[in-house]
């Protein structure tokens, strides 16, 4: 067409040959637009990607749900998500995983958050959410006792607006102390210089080695313990152990030597967990005892804003925990958080908290009584309380 047209303009004197360069001329200057129109628009079209990406980033930076949610950002598959100080993220299901997937998560945890940050850095010219505080080792732990009642104090004690916590329980003064301080530090959220660093790990209180590598770290920390009557924390903690491993031995048979001559067997952990007596004497060769404070595992149950304002004052913060932050929740039969740390609507710890326990014959808890009896009463001497679990 273009070529019959060109033939009517151009005059009849005209050459075949000029008239076939102005046709191969104008062809050339179309293509040549055709082209140029189309990187033009593909380059738009990766600029506002590369924007949205960015709003992605920033967002997850930014560390809200909310904003994620409402976002436009449409992730990859593989993209992991990191929303703000995820060492504080809430993992009740998760603690009783085997430690090494915990710490492995983690130590993935921080290695991408790693990520993410340099990416920003490096993509983003744009307003940098700043990220507050500095990750620093924690000033106070929650060291025992297993089935004590930890997670129930962390997770109160972590709605103080002062008070940062890790989530999953770190290991590090047992099983994860060759990886070395700064592993450990890696581990803690972001806190500022007025906020509380705070971890639980309920194995600590029964590891020879936990008080003198904590006092190495800082003569300062500070310790807290949540006791329960030694009888009870045992058959929560076989409960536990039945939960997963069906097939052992009745408490009766793990818990004595010979049952008729009543000698218990002390070798068992969870016999052995509850002589709390023997094992704090092992902390008072570390640490004064003024810098413990022992929570009562009973208390915090019927009254847990009385509980929680007494390790507030220990930890030298306002009394900003009270008892308008539970509710009792009568389906579980314990209290709960009318507002979490990481949520805005109430919330009970996890099935493996609170749980039915296995039937223990009346005789068994007796003799186990008698047995803890003169372990307590030592115990209540030395902290100078009476947790009356006789
Ligand atoms: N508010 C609330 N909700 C649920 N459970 C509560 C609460 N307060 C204390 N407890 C008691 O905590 C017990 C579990 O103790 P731990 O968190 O120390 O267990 S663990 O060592 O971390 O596995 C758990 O033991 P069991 O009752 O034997 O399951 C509870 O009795």
């Amino acid at each position: 067409m273009a070529y019959r047209f060109l033939s009517s303009r151009v005059a009849p004197s005209a050459n075949k040959q000029t008239r076939r360069f102005i046709f191969i001329f104008t062809l050339s200057l179309s293509f040549t637009y055709l082209c140029y129109s189309i990187i033009f628009y593909s380059d738009t079209i990766m600029q506002s990607q590369s924007y949205e990406e960015h709003r992605c980033l920033l967002f997850q930076n930014i560390g809200s749900k909310k904003l994620l949610q409402k976002s436009q950002c449409t992730m990859r598959p593989d993209t992991k998500v990191i929303m703000g100080d995820t060492s504080g993220v809430r993992l009740d299901h998760r603690e009783e995983t085997p430690d090494r997937n915990l710490t492995k998560n983690a130590d993935s945890r921080s290695t991408q958050q790693r990520g993410i940050n340099q990416t920003n850095r490096r993509s983003i010219n744009i307003t940098v959410v700043p990220k507050h505080g500095n990750k620093k080792l924690p000033n106070a732990l929650i060291v025992g006792v297993k089935k004590g009642g930890t997670r129930a104090v962390l997770e109160f004690i972590r709605i103080h607006p002062d008070v940062r916590a890790v989530g999953t329980e770190p290991h590090f003064f047992d099983r994860n102390y060759d990886r070395g301080l700064d592993w450990y530090r890696g581990l803690m959220p972001r806190t500022l210089d007025s906020q509380i660093t705070m971890e639980k790990t309920p194995s600590y209180f029964v590891t020879l080695e936990a008080p003198r590598r904590i006092s190495s770290m800082s003569r300062d920390t500070k310790l807290i313990v949540v006791v329960r009557n030694p009888v009870t924390r045992a058959i929560s903690d076989y409960t536990q152990t039945l939960s997963k491993k069906p097939d052992i031995p009745s408490f009766e048979d793990l818990a004595f030597k010979n049952r008729s001559l009543g000698t218990v067997d002390t070798s068992w952990n969870a016999i052995r967990i509850g002589l709390y007596t023997l094992h704090l004497e092992n902390w008072l060769q570390y640490f004064r005892l003024s810098q413990m404070h022992f929570v009562s595992g009973e208390r915090l149950i019927t009254d847990p804003a009385g509980e929680l304002g007494r390790v507030q004052d220990f930890l030298g913060l306002k009394r900003i925990v009270t008892d308008k932050h539970f509710y009792f929740n009568k389906t579980k039969g314990f209290p709960c958080l009318k507002k979490p740390e990481s949520s805005s609507s109430p919330r009970c710890l996890g099935k493996s908290k609170g749980r039915p326990h296995v039937q223990i014959d009346q005789d068994i808890i007796e003799q186990l009584h008698d047995f803890y009896r003169p372990y307590n009463i030592k115990f209540y001497e030395t902290v100078g309380h009476d947790f009356r679990w006789d």
